[in-house]
């Protein structure tokens, strides 16, 4: 049940989300709670509708089936309430690109229901302020995305949504934008973020969602959703034994791909040490030095791979 916006409510309620282009149906009925002062991102192949989903939580459109409340509200109904406690960073800023930087944060800072910072701070903030007198069509795309983050934190959001807020920067000011938000979050700062980059969601995330073709796979905290995944045991494999002939471990079949043999076991670590037992003795017997043996837990990176394929 979504809830009435009483104390205590999460700051993000998504209950069977729909929403539909014509025929299509982007999103296919997904749930997810974002409690206050959380970091939660969606993850995705293209096109999963993280963007479609992110769209309908800031009131751009009425969902085609399900509900949504943002700070007890509905964002879409009651638009200019909601909106004056929320900020957005959108995958294309709508910048003036005649205005200089100093002009457009000004200009926003003017309409702004709470000033809390001068332009100068704010540009400081974004590492922007040698930028002021520049026009911002003359930015390069990781500075748009700096000055869009820094209009989007302004008026101090409750909700923050970040839509891909760090594509094209450079190593050093994806950093120094992961500080800002985690410095936003530890002030209180509710935030939903898509990103692509997956060190990005485990450095920020305390939960996350995976979609594909608008549908939630997998969601909890990083460590859940990667132990879910299982542990992996792979080595070298070694010249002189056939693929055929390599053991099977605990029920588990070896993959033999690019000279490599893996076994994906369960999470269960029991398992796996009972696997790496057998495995050890099986070469012991056999004499073999197994090369480049390592057993590991899955990454992010393989969780979302394994979505992506539909595996
Ligand atoms: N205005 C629109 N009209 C028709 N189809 C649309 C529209 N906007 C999005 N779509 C389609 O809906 C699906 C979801 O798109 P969406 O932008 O939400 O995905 P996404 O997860 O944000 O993708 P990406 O990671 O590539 O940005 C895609 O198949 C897209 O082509």
């Amino acid at each position: 049940m979504i809830s009435d916006g009483t104390r205590g409510a999460p700051a993000i309620e998504v209950q069977d989300l729909r929403q539909s282009y014509g025929d299509f149906e982007a999103v296919r009925g997904i749930s997810f709670q974002v409690q206050p002062g959380e970091l939660f991102a969606l993850l995705g192949t293209n096109g999963a509708g993280k963007t479609t989903t992110i769209e309908v939580l800031e009131g751009f459109s009425a969902p085609t089936g399900g509900a949504v409340k943002v700070l007890g509200h509905d964002p879409f109904k009651e638009r200019a309430r909601v909106r004056a406690r929320t900020g957005l960073m959108l995958q294309e800023g709508g910048f003036f690109g005649d205005l200089t930087v100093d002009e457009t944060v000004r200009f926003w800072r003017d309409v702004s229901p709470r000033k809390p910072h001068s332009a100068v701070e704010i540009l400081e903030r974004v590492e922007l302020a040698d930028k002021a007198g520049v026009r911002v069509r003359q930015l390069s795309g990781g500075q748009k995305r700096r000055l869009d983050l820094a209009l989007a934190t302004l008026a101090q959001p409750e909700v923050l949504f970040l839509d891909e807020p760090t594509t094209g920067m450079d190593p050093e000011a994806r950093r120094n934008t992961w500080t800002l938000i985690r410095d936003l979050v530890a002030a209180g700062t509710t935030v939903l973020l898509t990103t692509h980059y997956l060190e990005e969601a485990e450095q920020l995330a305390s939960r996350l969602a995976i979609m594909h073709a608008g549908r939630i796979e997998l969601s909890g905290t990083v460590a859940e959703v990667v132990a879910a995944h299982g542990h992996s045991i792979r080595f070298q494999h070694p010249a002189q034994v056939a693929a055929r002939h390599l053991p099977v471990l605990g029920g588990v079949q070896p993959q033999v791909e690019r000279g490599t043999v893996e076994y994906r076991l369960s999470p269960d670590p029991v398992d796996t040490q009972q696997a790496l037992a057998r495995l050890l003795a099986w070469a012991s017997e056999h004499r073999l030095v197994l090369t480049r043996l390592e057993v590991r837990s899955a990454s992010l990176e393989d969780v979302f791979l394994e979505v992506a394929h539909g595996a």
